[in-house]
């Protein structure tokens, strides 16, 4: 069962092609990291899931249906400040995702915030958090849908370092029971998180953990990471290698 899939998919903006017949699917349970230089088409990747763009050619399904058809996908947008400088409290924020969701209420926004660890800072003005304890705002509300399918652009953007590994334990425990695709510059979230990788550059290399090798990386940015290599990805990334 793929909870994602993208058959023969072909897109461009204004008539510049981004995509080219590209094909992959993301496998349910998956944490899928989309990697990749700029202006490779990751958040266009992004949303052309979401339903926000459509393909010029081929066909997108999302949890079975065409994207924008289903309410089980959670999104996290860029640019944590700015979705973030209103004068609301963290739980008000989060109670935002439950926004024209039909069932659930308040259990499902108790869930969320205990799952980002945000019960303590629950009646805090967002403007008075932390970079990490923003993201983790943002993933809340995303998370207070119920979605089967979380899509998240550049969680750790505005995270510093020391924060990152919150953000990273959270996103795991997240990720039970449900996909997730993370679109990051970071590539400390592959061994911390990942179980594929999709190396985006004008066109889609999806990758499980048996093949994230440095040719692999020098392809996708350009530059060749060898830090994420010799810190070891985790064995059992690199053991599950389903592509043979
Ligand atoms: N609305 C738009 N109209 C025209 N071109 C666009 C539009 N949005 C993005 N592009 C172009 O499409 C290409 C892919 O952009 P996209 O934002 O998907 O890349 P990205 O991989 O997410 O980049 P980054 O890592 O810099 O965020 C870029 O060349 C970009 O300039």
């Amino acid at each position: 069962m793929n909870s994602v899939e993208f058959d023969q998919v072909s897109f461009g903006y204004e008539g510049a092609p981004i995509f080219d017949r590209v094909s992959f699917s993301v496998p349910t349970g998956e944490f899928l990291v989309v990697i990749g230089p700029n202006g490779g088409g990751k958040s266009t990747l992004l949303r052309l899931m979401l339903g926000l763009l459509s393909p010029s050619e081929g066909r997108i399904n999302v949890l079975g249906k065409p994207p924008g058809k289903t309410s089980e996908v959670g999104y996290v947008p860029q640019d944590v400040e700015k979705s973030l400088s209103m004068p609301v409290t963290v739980r008000r924020v989060v109670s935002m995702g439950r926004l024209g969701a039909r069932s659930g209420g308040n259990d499902s926004v108790d869930r969320a915030m205990d799952a980002m660890d945000l019960k303590p800072l629950s009646d805090r003005p967002v403007g008075s958090l932390s970079q990490g304890q923003r993201q983790r705002t943002l993933i809340a509300r995303a998370l207070a849908s119920e979605p089967k399918l979380l899509l998240l652009d550049e969680p750790l953007a505005s995270v510093d370092p020391d924060a990152r590994k919150s953000v990273f334990d959270s996103l795991n425990d997240v990720a039970e029971g449900r996909t997730v695709v993370v679109v990051s510059h970071d590539y400390s979230i592959i061994p911390a998180c990942a179980s594929a990788v999709a190396c985006v550059d004008r066109s889609v290399y999806y990758h499980d953990g048996g093949e994230l090798t440095e040719k692999l990386f020098s392809k996708a940015s350009g530059s060749c990471p060898v830090e994420i290599i010799g810190h070891g990805l985790p064995h059992r990334v690199l053991e599950e290698h389903r592509h043979g």
